[in-house]
């Protein structure tokens, strides 16, 4: 007999599976887990933990027709493999692949490309009011959201909705314990103590059904006695209460993986009316030992290089080089030595910024504050005023979540808040939900604000030092890329100014942040072929050294401009505004930098390759701009003779 998997093309193929066959099946999503992470890195812990939910939700529902989003998407992989994308699956997270999230390109079961956390119940209720007032109640709506989403505040602005809106919707709150690192807070402590509880096994179902029973017990009076009961069971062992408070009917916590228990409460809440919540307990990482025992180096561990028998990881693949992040966390480590003001902020990325060195040795000075970025901001607003100097350590399209408390708690009220941007620019096979291509725009946009990035690993430190001494707020951008440097004599961070790199004549390169090694490495090329190119490490965004690269522009043909960031708004646009404002002759910037469009997945050097920022594509566009403006120069000194 061959793999079931293969077999199952849609959804509709699990319903034909007996109990054993669909265990079996457990197993086989789980060594297809197993198999793809021995050949590159991709999410793992989450996946392995959510197999039987997934199969339990979709036998349960037709979801080519009811509503289900997985709150963050990265723990889709099972649902891919049941949904007809089996014999792709070796291509995910891979160019032209399938992507690592739902992708509503792919498969009509993901309904919305997603990769941040937290929207999933908000969305939902808004397929679920559409359905209604299209006529096609019939339709159900889940979202799925793990424990350490949960404590999204946008979570609570969708359950107010829809408990004020009483309307029909299932939320899964499938609680491992973890976020990536373990999860923090208040929310963490209430949920911990609904561990001390008996898994629900569906008791409401026939308390349902014997109410069924008794003669003229409308629906609405049904609806209020399970309430009472609810409430009063709630009122004894307190688990769900809180939801229950905010209008949900509370149900768990349950096992989330019985898959057999789980079809049968799932079955009865198809059917029930008004807001419910599920409360699940899953193992993050089940069926892989040392992915249960250790979910935070197993959330998106290196390749697995040798395995045991029943999934026994042995090996896996050892680090690479130092990367930026590391540079950054050891500067952090080394501001929180140097000053007891300096205190750091994270949104549940402690593993991914490494700030666990930081943590261990600063624990009163180290908010990990869930995944809240909005929070993030709006406290550490809170720590600057009262004289803190906090940095607030972000991956660049995070913070996006936090753009209005950039504005108003940090920008407006002109606080020295520090942000360090980490994977700023194009992420590589997380693809368009984490490229951190659009902070250059949304932070040069506030007035106050200053914003650098390092041109190479020698301006991490200093950059850093120079932020936290700043009575403004300051932004750091830097890549998920490792160190690189450029050998050439020291020169210290100053407020809005550029370091000339190499005097150019014909044209210069106008780098901003870390893409200025390939540019130099551009500008030997180009110096070998007899062009005499220049480079400029702008630094600095906001305020922009027009005086330096103005003057480039002024003393040789033409400029171009480098970042790895949208072109829109960005960093070439700061310079074209510049010349502009200057008068001078905006034809003769050339901007070289992310397009107006998403940006697929795939590894980033493909990316930059694809997108012209590598030293070939950078060569390129030198080259063509040298030969538009030699060929412009030559028709010009021609027309003057
Ligand atoms: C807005 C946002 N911030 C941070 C992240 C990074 N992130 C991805 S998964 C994750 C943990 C999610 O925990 P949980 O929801 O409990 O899912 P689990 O992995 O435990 O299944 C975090 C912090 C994100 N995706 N979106
Ligand atoms: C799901 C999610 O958002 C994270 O797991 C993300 O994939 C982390 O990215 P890094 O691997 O760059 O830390
Ligand atoms: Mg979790």
């Amino acid at each position: 007999m061959g793999l079931l998997l293969s077999q199952i093309e849609s959804p509709a193929d699990l319903k034909r599976l007996s109990d054993e066959q669909l265990n079996q099946l457990t197993q086989e999503i789980r060594d297809e887990l197993v198999r793809i992470m021995s050949i590159r890195p991709a999410h793992f812990a989450s996946n392995l933990g959510v197999v039987e939910l997934c199969l339990a939700l979709h036998l349960t529902f037709d979801f080519s027709r009811d509503r289900l989003i997985w709150d963050t998407g990265h723990q889709i992989y099972p649902q891919k493999l049941i949904t007809g994308r089996y014999r792709q699956f070796s291509s995910i997270r891979t160019k032209g692949g399938l992507m690592g999230y739902p992708n509503p390109n792919e498969s009509i079961y993901d309904l919305f490309m997603t990769g941040h956390a937290g929207s999933s119940v908000s969305t939902v209720s808004g397929l679920k009011a559409a359905d209604d007032l299209m006529g096609q109640s019939e339709r159900k709506a889940v979202a799925v959201i793990g424990d350490g989403a949960f404590v999204s505040g946008v979570v609570y602005e969708a359950i107010n909705n829809i408990s004020g809106m009483d309307q029909n919707v299932l939320v899964i709150l499938n609680d491992n314990k973890m976020s990536i690192c373990p999860r923090t807070g208040g929310l963490a402590r209430y949920l911990d103590k609904t561990r001390m509880t008996e898994f629900y096994q569906g008791s409401k179902k026939t308390i349902s059904k014997v109410l069924h029973t008794i003669p003229y017990i409308g629906e609405k009076a049904q609806h209020a006695l399970e309430h009472l009961r609810d409430g009063m069971k709630g009122a004894i062992l307190r688990e769900g209460m809180l939801f229950e408070e905010m209008g949900f009917r509370y149900f768990g916590p349950v096992d989330g993986h019985d898959l057999n228990n789980l079809r049968t409460i799932l079955a009865d809440l198809k059917n029930q009316k008004g807001p419910l919540l599920l409360h699940v307990f899953t193992n993050k990482g089940e069926g892989v030992p040392e992915a249960s025992a250790d979910p935070v180096k197993f959330h998106t561990p290196p390749v697995i290089t040798k395995l045991g028998p029943e999934r026994t990881v042995l090996e896996l693949k050892a680090g690479g080089a130092r990367a930026y992040t590391d540079s950054m966390s050891d500067a952090i480590h080394q501001a929180m030595v140097a000053d007891e003001k300096v205190a750091i902020l994270t949104a549940a990325m402690c593993q991914g910024n490494k700030l666990e060195k930081v943590r261990e040795s600063f624990p009163t000075r180290f908010f990990d504050v869930g995944i809240c970025e909005s929070h993030a901001v709006a406290f550490a607003g809170g720590m600057a005023k009262a004289g803190m100097k906090p940095i607030v350590d972000i991956y660049s399209t995070f913070l996006q979540r936090a753009f209005d408390q950039i504005f108003q708690e940090v920008a407006l009220q002109n606080l020295p808040v520090v942000f360090t941007m980490d994977r700023a620019g194009l992420t590589g096979p997380d693809g368009p939900t984490h490229h951190g291509v659009f902070d250059i725009p949304y932070m040069r946009l506030f007035p106050n604000m200053i914003c650098m990035a390092p041109g190479d690993e020698t301006e991490v430190e200093p950059m850093l030092q120079f932020a936290l001494q700043q009575k403004s707020p300051t932004s750091i951008r830097y890549p998920k890329t490792n160190l690189e440097k450029v050998e050439r004599p020291k020169a210290p961070i100053r407020l809005g100014k550029a370091e000339t790199v190499l005097e150019g004549v014909d044209g210069t390169f106008v780098a901003f942040g870390a893409i200025m090694p390939s540019c130099y490495q551009a500008v030997l090329k180009l110096r070998a072929e007899g062009m005499q190119i220049g480079l400029i490490n702008a630094r600095f965004v906001k305020p922009l050294d027009s005086e330096t690269i103005l003057g480039a522009l002024k003393h040789t043909k033409f400029i171009l401009t480098v970042e790895e960031g949208t072109l829109e708004g960005g960093f070439g646009s700061a310079v074209l505004e510049a010349a502009n404002r200057a008068n001078l002759d905006s034809r003769k910037i050339i901007r070289v930098g992310l397009p107006d469009r998403f940006i697929d997945h795939a590894e980033r050097h493909e990316l930059l390759a694809e997108l012209g920022l590598d030293v070939e594509g950078l060569c390129k566009s030198m080259r063509k701009a040298n030969e538009q403006f030699t060929e412009s120069h030559t028709e010009l000194t021609e027309s003057l003779r």
